[in-house]
């Protein structure tokens, strides 16, 4: 709840009780003759009250002597606690005090209090039975002109009678407000609560059979109002559906409970329209609030992007527990189980959230991943694509968690990865290896026409295809791999068509690039000396590790009409020749994408530039040799050095 304190105004006519309640809850007892106008008493929130109840709560008195004081008061108020006590004080409620409400600007719940009760019973204990009658004849035609007001209680500031409730409704007028719910005039819930009530129902029923039966009801209550429910209190529930769905009643026709099935959508929203109507509003709120809804019917922001510490090097993966739950989303709603979701599964899927992500459908989901020979996303695919989602934009992961009902607080299905260290060889910085990550981001450039698009496709083990279409804009394909050892990995490859400049120009692009896949075709003599500008073109590249490729091995290779063979390009920068592969030989991809991840997982071999270690001892040692040289101490220390490693040779033989 928003509010910290909220301030309860008393106003009534003169003589009403209004100073006398006001006492009489506090002290707990009845005391006659009080002065006109008691200070302002705050109230604070007790050990019992819900967490959705305010700090504090003021209580402010009022006169009519001064109207001035009086309408500041008013005009400070979170709500109004409206005393009448007689047939007079009655009458004005409605000619007097709801118009200058309304005169005065004031849009306010109000709690329309008749108190003095004690005095139309002949005892308390008989008040509440004999008299509602009356009252509720008195109430009624209020409730129905005046929407401010929100709930009408009776009271006797004398015997305590309802004096706690009477309090607890002005609270809950604010901390519970009806008007989010119910639009009285109708009579009907509001849509947003629809909507939302909706997709809890979605959410509780588990098995997905379209009914709420005992266990899920049970599983919901708990969740909502940390107990479980009573057998006679779910049976009353069903039996009361029951009896308004059957012939000539209010929902004739309509399906609220079925035997041995359990509630339905219909009867779920119905048992809260009547929660709505019987005053009930807590319990509506109890359920929506559960679920994450504000008062304004959002879920909150909050839960859906939760606040995180994410170092600059950092990139987020899904943990153990967010694969779990995506596994068992996945196996839920996959209903005729042949290891596939369809069109109509997704869509269900879905009906919880606003929507798939949009980049989902910027990336053309479900072809961004793995699916199945009928086009259909598999669970190997379902995987790959959250792993790719939490790696570009966790906080999308974090929003379809919670619309997707996870339990938790949405961080704990994820994990963020150690910072990237760096380290320092010939006076170069270079990536360290990792251990803890599993999810990598390639980017695959080349010339146009190479064949990155079959490559990304084959990765998705789709077939090869001849026919040829320009990539314009980015493309994107995920999967997941396995190494020698078992260990599994996500490998994300992208190329980006027509902004592939601008994207190997943007620094915060290619700082979560972990590998860069340097693409020709081996058959196109123009295809190699476009990588060699490209190099050249982006100074920053050689900081990545890069696995060079030569593609469409299965045509004849030509000479590479440029100032440098691949080969031996590759060499002036240290690192392996070209990979020769085929988008239509399997076994030399599946080679490839092994690369990649080992160039991920230990970057500093890939980097270019570094002449590989036993070269560079070697040339330290020359270096070494020439300082050292002129110094007799060394000598003898090499000398002795020598020795040393020759001796045991001799020792041997
Ligand atoms: N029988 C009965 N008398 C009550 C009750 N509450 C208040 N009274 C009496 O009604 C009279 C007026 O009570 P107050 O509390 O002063 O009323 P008020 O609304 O503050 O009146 P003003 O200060 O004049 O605006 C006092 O004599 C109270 O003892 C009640 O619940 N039952
Ligand atoms: N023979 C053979 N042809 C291939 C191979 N890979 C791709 N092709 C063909 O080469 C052409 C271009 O392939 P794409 O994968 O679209 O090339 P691209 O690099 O994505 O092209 P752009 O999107 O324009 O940059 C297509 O006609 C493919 O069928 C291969 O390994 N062998
Ligand atoms: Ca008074």
């Amino acid at each position: 709840m928003a509010k910290e304190t909220i301030r309860v105004v008393l106003c009534g006519d003169d003589g009403v009780g209004k100073s006398t309640l006001i006492v009489s809850l506090v002290k707990g007892r009845f005391i006659s003759n009080l002065q006109d106008v008691l200070p302002p008493v705050t109230i604070p929130r007790d050990f019992s009250s819900s967490p959705y109840s305010p700090k504090s709560t003021i209580l402010v008195d009022t006169c009519n002597a001064n109207q001035a004081t009086l309408q500041r008061e008013l005009k400070s108020a979170d709500v109004i606690w409206l005393v009448y006590s007689d047939h007079d004080s009655y009458e004005r409620v409605s000619l007097y005090w709801m118009m200058t409400f309304r005169s005065l600007g004031l849009n306010l719940p109000v709690i329309l209090c008749k108190n003095k009760c004690d005095e139309y019973g002949e005892n308390t204990a008989a008040v509440d039975s004999t008299d509602t009658k009356v009252e509720d004849e008195e109430f009624i035609p209020i409730l129905m002109e005046y929407k401010e007001v929100d709930t009408c209680i009776k009271t006797s500031a004398r015997t305590q009678f309802d004096v706690n409730q009477a309090f607890y409704l002005c609270q809950r007028a604010i901390t519970n407000p009806i008007a989010p719910l119910f639009d009285a005039r109708v009579g009907e819930l509001k849509p947003l609560v629809v909507q939302a009530l909706k997709r809890i129902f979605l959410l509780s029923d588990k098995d997905q059979d379209n009914y709420l039966n005992d266990d899920e009801i049970t599983t919901l209550q708990r969740k909502c109002f940390g107990r479980s429910i009573d057998i006679n209190e779910l049976n009353f529930i069903k039996k009361a559906l029951s009896d308004i769905s059957s012939p000539t009643q209010e929902y004739d026709g309509y399906m609220l409970y079925v035997p041995d099935k359990g509630i339905t959508k219909d009867g779920f929203l119905v048992l809260n329209k009547i929660y709505a109507e019987k005053g009930r509003h807590e319990t509506i709120w109890g359920i929506l609030r559960a679920f994450q809804y504000t008062d304004s019917l959002s879920i909150k922001d909050k839960a859906l992007f939760p606040k995180l510490n994410v170092p600059d090097t950092s990139s987020i993966e899904l943990s153990p527990k967010g694969y779990r739950f995506l596994v068992d989303l996945f196996l839920r709603f996959d209903k005729d189980n042949d290891g596939g979701l369809n069109d109509t599964e997704l869509t269900f899927l879905f009906k919880c959230t606003p929507g798939q992500p949009k980049l989902w459908s910027e990336t053309n989901f479900p072809y961004s991943t793995v699916v199945n020979s009928r086009g259909c996303i598999t669970l190997q695919g379902w995987l790959a694509q959250w792993s790719m989602t939490t790696f570009l934009d966790y906080k999308i992961t974090t929003a379809y968690l919670v619309y997707f009902g996870f339990q938790e607080d949405a961080r704990l299905a994820l994990q963020i990865t150690k910072p990237r260290k760096m380290r320092r060889r010939a006076g170069r910085l270079y990536r360290s290896p990792l251990s803890d990550r599993k999810v990598f981001n390639c980017f695959i450039v080349g010339k146009a026409k190479s064949g990155k698009s079959s490559l990304l496709e084959s990765f998705l083990g789709r077939p090869f295809t001849e026919t040829y279409s320009p990539t314009l804009g980015p493309h994107i394909a995920v999967n997941s791999l396995e190494l020698k050892g078992g260990k599994q990995y996500y490998l994300i490859l992208q190329e980006f068509g027509g902004q592939e400049n601008v994207i190997l120009e943007n620094r915060d692009k290619v700082k979560n690039c972990d590998v860069l896949c340097l693409v020709y075709d081996s058959s196109d003599p123009e295809s190699f000396s476009y990588l060699v500008e490209l190099v050249k073109r982006h100074e920053d590249l050689k900081d990545l590790p890069v696995v060079f490729v030569a593609l469409k091995a299965d045509l004849d290779k030509v000479q590479q009409r440029c100032y440098i063979q691949p080969d031996e390009f590759t060499e002036q920068l240290f690192v392996d020749h070209p990979l020769h592969i085929s988008s239509t030989w399997p076994s030399s991809l599946n080679e490839l994408f092994i690369k990649i991840t080992e160039a991920a997982l230990a970057p500093g071999k890939n980097t270019p530039g570094f002449p590989p270690e036993s070269k560079i001892n070697e040339a330290e040692y020359r270096q070494a040799v020439m300082i050292v040289a002129s110094t007799v101490g060394f000598i003898s220390l090499f000398t002795f050095t020598v020795m040393k490693l020759l001796k045991p040779f001799k020792d041997g033989s």
